[in-house]
């Protein structure tokens, strides 16, 4: 019951989310939008605009402005996130994986020289950043990995690889989880910052994707490579709660690219519907296709209460993996099915690369993977609902 002291639920986005949303509008429609098409057949990472986007404040968005970044908080950063990928999911997916991922991992368990020896040039964009946990064997069962890191004296050696790796040719800097003791235990791993340049450090493969192809994904491959203890993150042993911890802020960023390519579809979908016109009427007019419209837009509406939930509970400082697992396994299932509804209401042309909604398509079932698949989240969501 609504009473006269009750605080009624505020759905007004903070002024500063609506002034950052504008401003990576404005950034993706003139760096990115023109060149879309030509990233994604090429496969380029384009760096010229990561660091572009730097520029703009977008690689260092939830870092404080004592360490060169935006200082900005969750509501923002997922605001610029969705704005960039209802252009580009692809640009989208690396400031994400920029920004959470390895930027996080340094900012919320390094110390102060290692924030202040890194961060800077992340935060900038002047370097890359790539977060390595994934496995070629272990995907689903992080704790499973096998890349070793042995205490050596004052250094560590590294000893392994890292599979689908953001970044993994073009990053100027890792963050990378190795396994420090017992495998199978959560407490037997650790993690260490590992610069480009470092002998016995190099790249692997580079993926050849369905799509998400403008964001390059590459194996990190370590042989022999010898690290200074100065590079670890935390304590040992503590790698892989941390990478847990990390990947509660990631899959709202997951939540977040998955609203914008959902969005960025339907509004194709709903501009063709009215613009096409078969047996003498707009297709919009026809029940099949505006039921179609109808059930896409409540689900983006749902989707976003959830994403700007988590980011509202992760703000605050709140508990958020049980909501974040929710938030990005609804949204990248939302996204998958509207992009999927987009292409059927475009018909024929919706199968073509002449309209946006292709690349929209190929690109959503990344968000159904990446970060912990859909399965994984119900995993996650499951253990907190049955804890206790
Ligand atoms: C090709 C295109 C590119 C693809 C891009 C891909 C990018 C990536 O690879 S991103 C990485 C994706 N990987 C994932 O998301 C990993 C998925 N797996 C997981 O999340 C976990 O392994 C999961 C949830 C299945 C649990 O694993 P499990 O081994 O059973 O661990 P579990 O027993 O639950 O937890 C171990 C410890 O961690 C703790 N823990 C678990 N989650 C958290 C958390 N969120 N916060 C804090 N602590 C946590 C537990 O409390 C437990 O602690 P304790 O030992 O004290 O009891």
């Amino acid at each position: 019951m609504i009473t006269e002291t009750s605080t009624p639920v505020n759905f007004e986005y903070p002024e500063t989310q609506r002034m950052v949303a504008e401003a990576a509008r404005s950034f993706a429609q003139q760096y990115i939008q023109p060149h879309v098409m030509e990233w994604d057949e090429a496969q380029t990472l384009p760096v010229d605009v990561l660091r572009k986007a730097g520029e703009m404040g977008f690689m260092g968005i939830l870092v404080p402005q004592s360490l060169g970044g935006s200082g900005l908080g969750y509501h923002e950063y997922i605001a610029i996130l969705e704005e960039i990928s209802r252009v580009d999911p692809s640009i989208g997916l690396s400031v994400a994986a920029h920004n959470s991922l390895c930027t996080n991992h340094i900012l919320m368990f390094g110390d102060e020289s290692q924030k202040e020896r890194w961060i800077p040039r992340l935060a900038s964009g002047e370097w890359i950043g790539a977060w390595g946990l994934t496995e070629h064997n272990t995907g689903s069962d992080a704790g499973g990995m096998n890349t070793t890191a042995k205490k050596d004296g004052d250094t560590w050696i590294l000893n392994g690889a890292k599979n689908f790796i953001t970044h993994g040719r073009s990053g100027n800097v890792a963050v990378v989880i190795a396994r420090t003791g017992e495998k199978g235990d959560s407490r037997g791993m650790t993690a260490f910052v590992v610069e480009k340049g470092t002998p016995g450090f190099s790249s692997g493969k580079k993926e050849n994707k369905l799509g998400m192809r403008a964001s390059e994904t590459a194996e990190l491959v370590f042989d022999q490579c010898r690290i200074p203890d100065a590079n670890r993150l935390g304590p040992v042993g503590e790698g892989f709660i941390q990478s847990m911890k990390i990947l509660d802020g990631g899959r709202i960023s997951i939540g977040a690219l998955s609203l914008g390519i959902a969005k960025g579809a339907y509004e194709a979908a709903l501009k063709y519907s009215k613009e096409r016109v078969q047996f003498g009427k707009p297709i919009s007019q026809f029940q099949g296709i505006s039921f179609k419209l109808a059930e896409m837009a409540t689900e983006i509406e749902a989707a976003e209460l959830l994403v700007h939930k988590a980011a509202f509970l992760k703000n605050s400082g709140k508990p958020v993996t049980q909501l974040s697992a929710m938030a990005k396994m609804y949204a990248s299932e939302v996204c998958v099915r509207v992009a999927s509804e987009a292409v059927q209401i475009h018909g024929g042309y919706g199968y073509t690369k002449d309209f946006p909604v292709e690349k929209f398509y190929r690109d959503s079932k990344l968000c159904t993977i990446g970060e912990g698949t859909t399965e994984i989240q119900k995993v996650v969501i499951a253990k907190n609902i049955l804890k206790d």
